[in-house]
C-alpha cells in the first residue's frame, strides 16, 4: 500500500460504517478502512470489486494512518461511549498537527464536548457528527449533522457534501455549531425519530384493537396517508412492514414479532436533555417510557390477568372513510406538536450552549436521507424561512391554522381510545402539552402557594413587584 493516497479514513466496518465508506468511495474518493476485526475491511474491498481501487483497507492502525493524505481525516463509526474513546486514544499518537478525528456514530453531545476539549491546543482538531439514515443512508446518502470548530468544517465538507442525501439538488449537510452541537441536534432528531413511530404505533393499536382491521388493510391506508401530509419515510416503511407475510407461518409478519421495542439509548438522551433543559418534551418522554415499558413483557401479561375483569367501554372507533380521517388528522396534528417540542429544546440548547443553531436549517437538512425525512420537514424549513423568528412551530402561522383544524380530531381519538382502553400516551401527552400551551391562565399559582406554605419559596403577585411571602394559616 503506498502511503498517502486515502482522502479520508473509517475505523468501524459494521453496518453504518461499511456503508459510508462504500458511499465515500462510489463518490470518487479513496478511503482507508480499519476494524477491531481486521478482516472486515479486507473483505470490503473483495466484497464490492467495482469500487476496490477507491478502498484501502488497512490491517493496523499505523497502516491505516499511513495510508492517509494530510491533513488526515479520520471517522470513527463504532459504538456510543467507550468504544470512541478507546480509538481516539489509540490513533492520536499516530497523529499530527491538522489532522481531523470525526466521531461520526451516535454520541451523547456532553462526551462530545468532553472530547472536543480534550483537543484543544493540541494541534489535533475534532468533529462530532450525526449520521442518520441506516444502512442505505448511510450507502446512498445520510442526512449529517456536522459540529465542531468551523474553521475546521471545510477540511471534511468536500467529501460531505458528495456522500449526503440531496433535497433538490442540495445536499443535507450542514455545520450547526461548536462541539456538540451535531450531536445535540442528532439526539433530538432521534427523540422525535421515537415519538414519530410511538404515534404510528399507537395509531396501529386503535387500528388492531378497536377496529379490529387486518394488517393487510392498515397497510393499505398508511399508503394512502402516505400520499398525503403524512408523507414520509416513516409512514411509507409502516406500510412495507404491515403487508409483510410470515414465510415460515403464513401469518402477518407484524403478528410473529414479540412487542417488546429495543431501545440503544438516544431517546433517553434526547429526553434527559429536554429536561435539563426546563422543555417539556413530553410527546418524546411518553415514547421513550412506552419502549420502556413494552420490554417489561411478563410483567404486562401478569397485570393483564389482575385487571381481566375491569370492563373498559364500548370502542366508539369507526372503520370507514370519516373514521379513518379522523385518525391521519389525529396523527398529522399530534406530529406537528412533538416536532414542536424537539424543536423547542433544541432552541433551548442553542441559547443554553451558545451555539446559535440554525432550526431552518436543520429542519433543511432532515427533509432527505435522515429516518424522520417527509414532506412536513419542508414545511418547517419553509416557516424558518420566512426571516421572522419562530417562537415556536406551534406560533409559526401555517401551522396554527394546521393544530386549530386538527386538535378536533386528536381530542376525539385520545377521548376514544380512553374510553376503550386502548393505550396512546404520545397521542395523549401530546394533546395535554398542546392544551397547557395554549391556556393563558394555568395552575401555576396554585402550586406556588403550596410551595409557599410548605418552604417559604415566595411567589410573585400580579400586582406588585418583586418575590413575597405569605404568613398562612398553620397547618
Ligand atoms: N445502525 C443504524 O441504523 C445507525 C447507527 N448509528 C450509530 O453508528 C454507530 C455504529 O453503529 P452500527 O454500524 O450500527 O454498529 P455495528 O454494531 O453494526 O458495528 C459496530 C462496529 O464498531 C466496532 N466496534 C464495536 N465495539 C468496539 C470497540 N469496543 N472498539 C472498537 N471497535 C468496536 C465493530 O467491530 P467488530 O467488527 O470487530 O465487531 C463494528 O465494526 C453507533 O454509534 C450507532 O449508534 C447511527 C445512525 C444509524
Ligand atoms: O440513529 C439511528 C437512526 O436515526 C439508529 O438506527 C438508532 O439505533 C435508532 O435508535 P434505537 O436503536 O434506540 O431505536
Amino acid at each position: 500500500m503506498a502511503d498517502g493516497q486515502a482522502d479520508i479514513g473509517v475505523i468501524g466496518m459494521g453496518t453504518m460504517g461499511a456503508n459510508l465508506a462504500l458511499n465515500i468511495a462510489e463518490k470518487g474518493f479513496k478511503v482507508a478502512v480499519q476494524n477491531r476485526t481486521p478482516a472486515k475491511a479486507f473483505a470490503l474491498k473483495d466484497d464490492n470489486p467495482e469500487l476496490a481501487d477507491n478502498i484501502l483497507p488497512a490491517e493496523t492502525l499505523e497502516d491505516f494512518v499511513k495510508s492517509l493524505n494530510t491533513p488526515r481525516r479520520v471517522i470513527f463509526m463504532v459504538p456510543a461511549g467507550q468504544p470512541v474513546d478507546d480509538e481516539m486514544d489509540k490513533i492520536r499518537p499516530l497523529l499530527e498537527d491538522g489532522d481531523v478525528m470525526i466521531d461520526a456514530g451516535n454520541a451523547d453531545f456532553n462526551d462530545t464536548v468532553r472530547r472536543a476539549k480534550t483537543v484543544e491546543g493540541t494541534g489535533l482538531k475534532f468533529i462530532g457528527m450525526g449520521v442518520s439514515g441506516g444502512e442505505l443512508g448511510a450507502r446512498h446518502g445520510p442526512s449529517i449533522m456536522v459540529g465542531g470548530d468551523k474553521d475546521t468544517y471545510p477540511l471534511v465538507e468536500p467529501v460531505l457534501t458528495k456522500i449526503a442525501a440531496r433535497f433538490h439538488d442540495a445536499p443535507c449537510v450542514a455545520w450547526l455549531g461548536t462541539d456538540g452541537a451535531g450531536h445535540f441536534v442528532k439526539t433530538i432528531h432521534n427523540g422525535i425519530e421515537y415519538a414519530d413511530m410511538q404515534m404510528i404505533a399507537e395509531i396501529y393499536g386503535v387500528m388492531r384493537d378497536g377496529l379490529k382491521l387486518e394488517p393487510a388493510k392498515m397497510a393499505a391506508i398508511f399508503r394512502d396517508w402516505n400520499s398525503r401530509e403524512l408523507s414520509s419515510y416513516l409512514i411509507e416503511i409502516t406500510a412495507v412492514n404491515l403487508d409483510e407475510t410470515d414465510p415460515q407461518t403464513g401469518k402477518p409478519m407484524v403478528e410473529v414479532i414479540i412487542d417488546e421495542a429495543g431501545q440503544k439509548g438516544t431517546g433517553r438522551w434526547a429526553v434527559i436533555e429536554a429536561q435539563k433543559l426546563g422543555v417539556g418534551a413530553t410527546t418524546l418522554e411518553a415514547a421513550v417510557a412506552a419502549r420502556g415499558l413494552s420490554s417489561r413483557r411478563e410483567e404486562r401479561e401478569h397485570a393483564a390477568g389482575l385487571y381481566a375483569g375491569v370492563e373498559a367501554g364500548q370502542s366508539q372507533f369507526f372503520a370507514d372513510e370519516a373514521g379513518f380521517s379522523e385518525l391521519e388528522s389525529a396523527l398529522v396534528t399530534a406530529k406537528i406538536i412533538a416536532y414542536a417540542q424537539g424543536y423547542a429544546a433544541m432552541a433551548a440548547a442553542s441559547d443554553e450552549n451558545g451555539w446559535d443553531l440554525p432550526l431552518g436549517t436543520i429542519a433543511e437538512i432532515w427533509r432527505a436521507g435522515c429516518i424522520i425525512r417527509s414532506h412536513f420537514l419542508d414545511d418547517i424549513a419553509k416557516a424558518y424561512d420566512k426571516g421572522q423568528k419562530v417562537v415556536n412551530i406551534l406560533q409559526a402561522p401555517d401551522f396554527v391554522g394546521r393544530v386549530a383544524k386538527g386538535q378536533s380530531a386528536l381530542r376525539r381519538v385520545v377521548a376514544k381510545a380512553a374510553l376503550a382502553g386502548i393505550p396512546v400516551p404520545a397521542l395523549s401527552a401530546a394533546l395535554a402539552y398542546f392544551d397547557d400551551y395554549r391556556r393563558a391562565r394555568g395552575t401555576a399559582n396554585l402550586t406556588q402557594a403550596q410551595r409557599d406554605l410548605f418552604g417559604a419559596h415566595t411567589f410573585r403577585r400580579f400586582d406588585a413587584d418583586g418575590a413575597v411571602h405569605h404568613k398562612w394559616p398553620a397547618v
